[in-house]
């Protein structure tokens, strides 16, 4: 996966149809999506249950892009083989998620992947200030995690500022995950992100029958920005 800084939009399959995710994935791509953003939650780091290793492994066939694997999930370091094995691209952890964040942003590098370090909305930037060198993404959440559709927090853009601005040259993307919009994305994106989770504002209106409204609000982001 080479880095690159130009902006990309990552919709999120949490608002795709659960029993069509292969079918989703290749339309939403096929409208232009970059990245495809797989949020793994656990009803115990977050309020919600989605699905793990083995649903990963089943829809990586249908994606031709990046598989951006986003573990909402405590412990972290038990399942990271797993979901490398299931073929992520990039695996996410939350520094809340646990003591020994070094250790898992290590252990994700280890297998190959590239290592992201999740924020969430009431984490400061400087967090994340001592891991710089073994991060190749941080990901500001812009709503607490567990849900889709929910709304944007603005207090989170300082944040992208103060990540962008410590990052200096270091190859690390910066992705906003959470109420992303075409109202909200360019507001991110002046800020200094360049990977644009997006799941209610990409899928609203489409279907697997009738994708071209994927296409129109994945071509509303970019516009904005
Ligand atoms: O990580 C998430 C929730 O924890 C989702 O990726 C995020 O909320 C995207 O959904 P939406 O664009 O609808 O806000």
């Amino acid at each position: 996966m080479k880095f690159d800084r130009s902006v990309k939009i990552a919709p999120s399959i949490l608002s795709a149809d659960f029993a069509n995710f292969g079918a989703e994935i290749e339309a939403v791509e096929a409208q232009g999506a970059d990245w495809i953003h797989v949020d793994v939650m656990d009803g115990h780091f977050v309020p919600n249950i989605t699905f793990g290793p083995a649903t990963c492994a089943a829809i990586r066939p249908h994606i031709k892009t990046v598989m951006d694997v986003h573990l909402m999930i405590a412990p972290v370091d038990p399942y990271i083989q797993a979901f490398a094995d299931a073929g992520a691209d990039v695996i996410t952890a939350h520094v809340e998620a646990g003591p020994h964040i070094h250790r898992t942003l290590q252990a994700i590098r280890a297998t190959g992947a590239k290592a992201g370090l999740a924020l969430n909305p009431g984490t400061p930037a400087e967090a994340a200030a001592p891991l710089l060198d073994l991060v190749d993404l941080i990901c500001v959440m812009t709503v607490n995690p567990g849900f889709g559709g929910q709304k944007f927090i603005h207090s989170c853009v300082q944040k992208v500022t103060e990540l962008r601005e410590m990052i200096g040259d270091r190859e690390v993307h910066i992705e906003i995950d959470g109420g992303v919009d075409p109202t909200t994305a360019p507001l991110v994106v002046a800020a200094g992100a360049d990977v644009l989770v997006a799941g209610s504002a990409v899928f609203k209106g489409g279907s697997v029958e009738n994708p071209a409204p994927y296409g129109e609000n994945i071509r509303a982001i970019r516009a904005s920005v």
